[in-house]
């Protein structure tokens, strides 16, 4: 007897586990499979997780799988199978949600999968005799279709293995679901070497053969066409009669809209050489690339993916929100032409479908995408490299709440490939085991075009005020605005609204009210009646209209919108363009790009928008940054604000100065002296690093404790609390006599109702997940069992805090 462990899908956590299924006499199921099986009244899909001679009840009679779904459905491979558990255990997921994660129903059903024959090319480079006997059985099949069933094609003896091969060189076009998955490809014609001209009666024919064996390389069959050296009707009888060769080229070989390597700097070497010495050893590590903004990472990964390529390995690249980073796909695709698949989460189901066909099918050897991309389906992984890695958009914000840079580090740990984690300002987390000696490093500290990092000039916006100056540009911004103009450069004016006029800031003394227990900001509540809240331990202050740092009287909630920005530079300079990204002008499909390129063209002598315009544009007219607000994101209640904060200047102040001019950057302040300002001003992160990791020791934060967030979310507030209450004394319950582990009590969740329903949570800090995971897990299984099927219960383990 055959036992088969299956993973069903069906979300409900009461049936969280695996099911052992009979595999009937003659049914051939590996490990992966997907498959159709009894579940209650139903018969439900599920993927067979491992296979085995015995159950550990025999005298329970076990039912069927009723039928296997593989063929027409991606099977997980090994190593994904081995992530749905790392899932579970860590972000307590049910096997249906981990199943649904690595495999998304769109590619779940990719549908039937047919061949179309794109070019009856004689002879492929690379291609060796048995292989053209195989064209030739080719052209047979297709002689009187031109498109037929994977199954026909296995029927006349083709392999899969060799019918893909002829997909990546380009003679056959694969069809899956409705789209197809095929190299483009450009017709190259030759001549065959020892062609006997004098066979050949027509005197234009004979003309055309000599001068193609005269030139003896291949041509462009379009060039021939286009210049009148030979017509479509004369290249084909000249091959019937065997005289020259057709061959189909992957266009990314043909040099068309190709870029070449840039020659390295020494740094930008350095690193290639001690990533490529980690891929020869296949040795894994994690290593942090830590470059100054325009110091050419990018570089570093297009040259190291090159050398995956070359090994025969594939390459896995994440940037934090595809959107945003088109001009680094284009580069990709300029240097791996469509070896790239893309995958991120704004594509059409018909466009993300034919993406992952395209890696499934190892056509495309190189991945590009944002977070969900990490669970793109490379089984023969050599590199993974994380761009941006500080950024908050590689943790998922439903559920599961995974971070896509654990996932990325246990399949580089299983592929043994290097995981390279690249940033000019990387989270405290990761330097933090950089220095703990569990990440290597790499430093660029040069930017790679040899212009300086742009200087730095700091607004103390209090003084504004007092001079009477009510709007949002400082008389220093307005300056180096019109300078800006006057050299018909461009400007970027960041206004962060992260966190805006939800918290009191006074104008006097710039200070903002904190809790005196959690050193994160007070947020001001209207709703039921007007409060200062902390969100950590549920201090409550009423709202108060006098400073309690200086006594002054003009506190206010902050506010201020982009819109708002763009009036006032439109009213100091009434002829300049202006270009506004914010989500009100990005809400439609490709928004973003078009903004972005008109940008990049030179459509506009102003970018003006919030933080999604601070990221990693490489924009060769930018002279001028200006940062309008600098503290708006240092108030928001979560201990990574000062972080963030000085992350965002350093990544904004680095769009400046890149090509051109020497760049420069104003930012408006009401606490010019706060450390993350101040060390954002100098771009100097060690500084910043060597500030904020003493106070995260004290208050006991990460990277130091881990931080797991549990929310329940109910219609009715005092469900959600109760909810929220039970858990708490669950998870007080399960941890008793745990060390260095702290629980804090249910409080209201920062933003405490989202799409009318009201969210409670309870936060735990710990400094080892592992001693405590079975315990935290216990009282969630039992909170969810104890709350009814109404109350939601979610949990973000190793949570960032932003909501
Ligand atoms: N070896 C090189 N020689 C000349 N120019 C280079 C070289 N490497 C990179 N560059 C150029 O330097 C500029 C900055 O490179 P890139 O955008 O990769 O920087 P980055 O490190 O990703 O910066 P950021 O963190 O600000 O996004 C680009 O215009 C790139 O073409
Ligand atoms: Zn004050
Ligand atoms: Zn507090």
């Amino acid at each position: 007897m055959r036992y088969a462990e299956v993973a069903v899908l069906v979300r409900a956590r009461a049936v969280d586990r695996l099911f052992d299924y009979l595999v009937p006499e003659g049914m051939d199921i590996s490990e992966g499979d997907a498959v159709e099986v009894p579940f209650g009244a139903q018969r439900v899909e599920g993927y067979v997780l491992a296979l085995k001679d015995r159950v550990a009840d025999d005298s329970v009679s076990y039912r069927s799988i009723a039928k296997k779904l593989s063929g027409e459905r991606p099977p997980l491979t090994r190593d994904l199978i081995g992530l749905l558990d790392f899932m579970r255990k860590r972000y307590f997921c049910t096997w249906a949600a981990a199943v649904s994660t690595v495999l998304p129903p769109v590619i779940r059903s990719p549908g039937k999968r047919y061949y179309q024959l794109v070019c009856d090319a004689v002879s492929v480079s690379e291609m060796d005799a048995a292989d053209a006997l195989w064209v030739r059985k080719l052209k047979d099949a297709f002689s009187k279709k031109t498109r037929l069933a994977e199954a026909t094609l296995l029927e006349k003896g083709f392999s899969r293995a060799l019918l893909m091969r002829f997909v990546r060189q380009g003679c056959l076009m694969l069809e899956l679901g409705g789209s197809s998955v095929t190299r483009r490809t450009e017709m190259w014609v030759s001549a065959v070497p020892d062609a006997r001209t004098e066979r050949v009666r027509s005197d234009r024919k004979r003309e055309f053969l000599r001068f193609l064996r005269d030139r003896r390389a291949p041509l462009r069959y379009a060039d021939l066409l286009e210049q009148g050296l030979a017509t479509a009707e004369m290249i084909r009888s000249l091959k019937a009669q065997g005289l020259i060769h057709v061959t189909a080229k992957p266009l990314e070989e043909s040099g068309h809209d190709m870029e070449e390597p840039l020659s390295l700097t020494e740094e930008q070497r350095a690193a290639v050489e001690s990533i490529v010495a980690l891929m020869d050893a296949r040795k894994h590590e994690t290593m942090l690339l830590q470059g100054v903004t325009g110091s050419g990472k990018t570089e570093v990964y297009l040259q190291t993916i090159e050398r995956a390529l070359q090994k025969g390995l594939q390459a896995l690249v994440m940037v934090p929100e595809i959107a945003l980073t088109t001009q680094i796909v284009a580069r990709f695709r300029r240097r791996f032409g469509s070896r790239v698949a893309v995958l991120h989460s704004r594509m059409t189901e018909r466009e993300r479908r034919h993406q992952f066909a395209s890696i499934y099918e190892g056509v495309a050897d190189v991945v590009v995408g944002a977070r969900s991309a990490v669970f793109a389906p490379l089984d023969r992984l050599g590199l993974l490299i994380i761009d941006e890695e500080h950024e908050s958009t590689y943790k998922q914000d439903r559920d599961p709440r995974y971070v896509a840079r654990e996932i990325a580090a246990w399949r580089a740990q299983h592929a043994n490939a290097p995981l390279i984690l690249g940033s000019a300002t990387p989270s405290l987390e990761v330097m933090y085991r950089v220095e703990s000696g569990r990440y290597t490093k790499q430093l660029l500290k040069q930017r790679a075009t040899g212009r300086p990092l742009p200087e730095v000039h700091i607004v103390d916006m209090r003084q504004e005020m007092k001079m009477n100056q009510q709007g949002l540009l400082s008389r220093a911004l307005r300056d180096a605005l019109k300078d800006s103009f006057n050299h018909q450069e461009q400007a970027v004016l960041l206004l962060n609204r992260r966190g805006f006029s939800s918290f009191l800031l006074c104008r006097e003394c710039g200070e903002s009210l904190t809790c005196p227990h959690c050193d994160v900001t007070l947020t001001v509540h209207r709703d039921p009646d007007p409060a200062l809240l902390c969100h950590f331990c549920n201090y409550r202050a009423p709202l108060v209209a006098v400073c309690p740092a200086c006594g002054g009287g003009r506190l206010r909630t902050f506010g201020a919108g982009t819109q708002r920005l763009e009036q006032e530079v439109l009213s100091f300079f009434p002829n300049v363009r202006v270009l506004r990204m914010d989500v009100d002008t990005t809400a439609g499909v490709g928004a973003h790009e078009q903004i972005l390129s008109d940008f990049a063209k030179g459509e506009a002598d102003v970018l003006l928008g919030t933080q999604m315009i601070a990221k990693g544009h490489d924009f060769s007219r930018v002279s001028l940054v200006g940062v309008v607000a600098a503290d708006a994101a240092l108030h928001v209640p979560d201990f990574r604000s000062a972080e963030r904060t000085f992350q965002l200047l350093v990544q904004v102040a680095g769009r400046a100065g890149r090509h051109g001019r020497e760049g420069r950057v104003v930012i408006q302040t009401f606490a010019p002296d706060h450390y993350a300002i101040q060390a954002a001003a100098a771009q100097d992160y060690e500084q910043f690093y060597r500030t904020e990791l003493p106070l995260r020791r004290r208050l006991d934060y990460p990277p130091f404790t881990e931080i797991a967030q549990f929310i329940v979310t109910h219609e009715e507030e005092h469900k959600a609390r109760e909810g929220a209450r039970q858990l708490y004394r669950l998870l007080e319950a399960s941890l008793n006599g745990c060390e260095r582990v702290s629980l804090l009590p249910a409080v209201p969740a920062v933003v405490l109702r989202i799409r009318g329903a009201y969210r409670y949570q309870v936060v735990v800090k710990y400094h080892s997940f592992r001693a405590v995971s079975t315990k935290l897990r216990k009282a969630f299984d039992q909170a969810v069992a104890a709350c009814g099927s109404d109350v939601s219960l979610h949990v973000d383990i190793n949570s960032w805090m932003t909501l």
